[in-house]
């Protein structure tokens, strides 16, 4: 299998702040890998660096061969980056479907395809931005990086704050994206049991650091071992 994604002893951080310290890591084409770690430790930075909205200090980040590093974001997103952030941005004096139609790109990710991942999106396709839910918002903002067509999603804290019959819902999404769409994905989450289900590789992050790599199944198995690596966030 090829690598999509390659970052290589990659430092980033704010201004003159380093927050993540040379991270290594790849990600083959169709795989997922969650993103695990306590607060603080620098998930969303590294999210924030592929796409662009951090500043790179050092290292290489490549997608299918391609150095990313001196590319603005709206080019990371043409070359395949769909992002979800966790604020999840999305344009909320717009309605759903006009969300979708200002963003889509020609592919196999429509807005009616969109709609049947998420048929709540369907039956709300004229309500503004305003007038959604949490979850109905976190599914607009995926079903927006979908009609990207993008070759990586990057969903930052999707289940984060949200109903757990919405979690279901969400998990349910992504796991159809990743498991039967093939589509590669990088999962940060607080909720690392859900989400190592999912997941095909484990990276777990201290102080901007990689400090374990793993399967996620073999992980996801030694629940105590994951208590170690992450219980001071889980406390
Ligand atoms: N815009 C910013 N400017 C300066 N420092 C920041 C900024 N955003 C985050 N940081 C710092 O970078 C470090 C890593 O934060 P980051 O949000 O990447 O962690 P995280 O692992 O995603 O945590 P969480 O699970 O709480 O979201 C923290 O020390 C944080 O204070």
């Amino acid at each position: 299998m090829t690598d999509l994604l390659r970052l290589d002893h990659l430092s980033a951080g704010y201004g003159e702040a380093v927050v993540l310290h040379e991270v290594s890591l790849t990600l083959q084409a169709g795989q997922t890998l969650a993103l695990l770690g306590r607060n603080g430790t620098g998930k969303t930075t590294l999210i924030n660096t592929l796409v662009g909205a951090t500043r790179q200090h050092g290292g290489r980040i490549e997608l299918d061969g391609q150095a990313l590093d001196r590319l603005p974001s709206h080019q990371r997103a043409a070359l395949g980056l769909g992002w979800v952030p966790q604020e999840r941005n999305i344009f909320k004096s717009l309605s759903v479907h006009e969300n979708l139609t200002a963003v889509a790109r020609p592919g196999p990710w429509t807005p009616e395809r969109a709609y049947q991942l998420f048929p709540r999106l369907a039956e709300r396709r004229g309500n503004l931005g305003t007038q959604l839910s949490g979850g109905e918002q976190q599914m607009l903002a995926m079903a927006r990086a979908l009609v990207l067509n993008p070759r990586l999603l990057l969903l930052d804290e999707p289940l984060e704050g949200l109903a757990p019959i919405i979690v279901e819902e969400l998990l349910r999404a992504i796991r159809r994206l990743t498991r039967e769409e093939g589509l590669s994905a990088i999962l940060v989450e607080q909720h690392p049991q859900a989400i190592l289900a999912i997941a095909d590789t484990a990276v777990v992050l201290d102080q901007g650091r990689v400090v374990h790599s793993e399967r996620a199944d073999t992980l996801r198995a030694r629940p105590e071992r994951l208590e170690q690596l992450l219980g001071v966030a889980r406390r």
